[in-house]
């Protein structure tokens, strides 16, 4: 039997990762640092209703052990035994999960030194990897280092799937099952018995795509849904006025891409155009427009477009907008928007604009003026 080590075991992890390899019949191990998400999986078993496109169906998950992180590294067991380690936390966690992971390193480099193993970063974060590898060479000793780099493959993935629930530790989750997981190639595991899962070569490049043309329409959703009053991304979906609005983002961001990537249509038609569901899942607006610093920043799913569209003089308008928008998300129980909202304040809506995206001085009093129209 195989086994994997899930590290982050919230919605992602266990509503689409831990339900895949579990299915497949892996030894499922979940790592968490939230002691609530360990208690509630200790419970046995939890649930994922998995909408696909032509059917919706659910699924109790119930073989798979967890394991809290802490000082005594009680998942270093599982560590050595593991044949594939997937991380799906927030891109900001990662540093400390492999800082984490340093003590794991050693002892595998002194027990199993000639063992190969696969590391999946799952973020909708761009060209993640290098900087891990370099935060990992300044932080451990050039003979652990030169190990690492032999050893440990550290790979990228693209995430087509969303999957909700009311947090990290809820046990009933809903899942979007239309695409598969798209993993950097080449891999030392097999993963052709796991469904969903697809090793690909080109991962960065395409990555970058897909974040831009999947997840920037999709922030642009919940951004104007949000300045609506809707709660859910299907709500927000059926308004007319949020469909025109979005048919323009999506030629503006195909337009920088056609200019930006070899692709061709039917390439970026393939990585992007996911099938339809089934059936609607209500997925909240909260999810898919958490954390807005993120979101607004350079080379994320509205800024990165923008600022190919200067660079290729193209319409930009409406990305403008919805940057605007973005700029308006206001809630309460999301650190980062009130971050945001305090730096306005603060600092004034222009100087704020100027941080948040990085965009240069005309793209930021483009985005100002739309902003106060709002
Ligand atoms: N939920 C989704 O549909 C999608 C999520 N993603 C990405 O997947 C990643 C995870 O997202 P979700 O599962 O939704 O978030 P989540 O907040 O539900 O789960 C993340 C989990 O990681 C744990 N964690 C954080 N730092 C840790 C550490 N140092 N050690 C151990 N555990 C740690 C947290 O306690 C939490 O339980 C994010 O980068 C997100 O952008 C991307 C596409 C879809
Ligand atoms: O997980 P993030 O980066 O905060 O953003 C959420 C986005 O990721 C997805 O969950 C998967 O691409 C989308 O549904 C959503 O647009």
């Amino acid at each position: 039997m195989n086994n994997v080590l899930i590290i982050g075991a919230g919605k992602l992890g266990k509503g689409f990762i831990g339900e895949a390899f579990e299915k497949a019949k892996w030894n499922v191990t979940f790592l968490d640092k939230d002691s609530k998400v360990i208690k509630k999986l200790a419970e046995g078993s939890y649930q994922v209703d998995i909408s696909t496109s032509d059917k919706v169906y659910t699924r109790v998950v119930k073989n798979y052990q967890q394991i809290l992180t802490s000082d005594k590294h009680n998942e270093v067991d599982s560590f050595l035994a593991s044949d594939l380690v997937m991380i799906p936390v927030y891109p900001e966690d990662l540093k400390d999960v492999f800082k984490y992971l340093i003590i794991d390193f050693k002892k595998m480099m002194e027990e199993k030194s000639n063992k190969k193993l696969d590391i999946i970063l799952l973020t909708n974060k761009i060209y993640l990897v290098s900087k891990i590898k370099k935060f990992l060479s300044e932080n451990v000793d050039p003979d652990l280092n030169s190990w690492l780099e032999t050893h440990i493959f550290i790979h990228d993935a693209i995430i087509r799937r969303s999957t909700s629930a009311d947090s990290n530790y809820a046990l009933k989750l809903n899942s979007m099952a239309v695409a598969s997981l798209l993993i950097e190639k080449p891999l030392h595991v097999d993963l052709s018995k796991v469904d969903w899962m697809e090793p690909i070569e080109n991962v960065p490049t395409l990555k970058e795509v897909k974040i831009y043309a999947i997840n920037g329409p999709h922030a642009a959703t919940a951004f104007f849904g949000w300045y609506k009053h809707y709660t859910t991304i299907p709500e927000a979906q059926s308004d007319h006025e949020i469909q025109e609005f979005i048919k323009c983002i999506n030629e503006e961001i195909y337009n920088v891409c056609q200019k930006e990537f070899n692709l061709t249509a039917a390439e970026y038609d393939h990585l992007t155009k996911l099938p339809t569901l089934k059936q609607e899942v209500p997925d909240p607006i909260k999810r898919v427009a958490y954390d807005p610093l993120r979101k607004l920043s350079i080379n994320d799913r509205l800024c990165g477009p923008i600022r190919l569209s200067e660079k290729y003089g193209l319409d930009n308008e409406c990305l403008i907008k919805a940057v605007a928008l973005g700029l308006k998300y206001n809630d309460e129980d999301d650190p980062k928007s009130q971050e945001m909202q305090e730096m306005i304040k603060t600092k004034g809506a222009l100087t704020a604009i100027k941080e948040i995206t990085g965009l240069d001085d005309s793209c930021a009093n483009k985005i100002l003026a739309q902003y106060e129209k709002l």
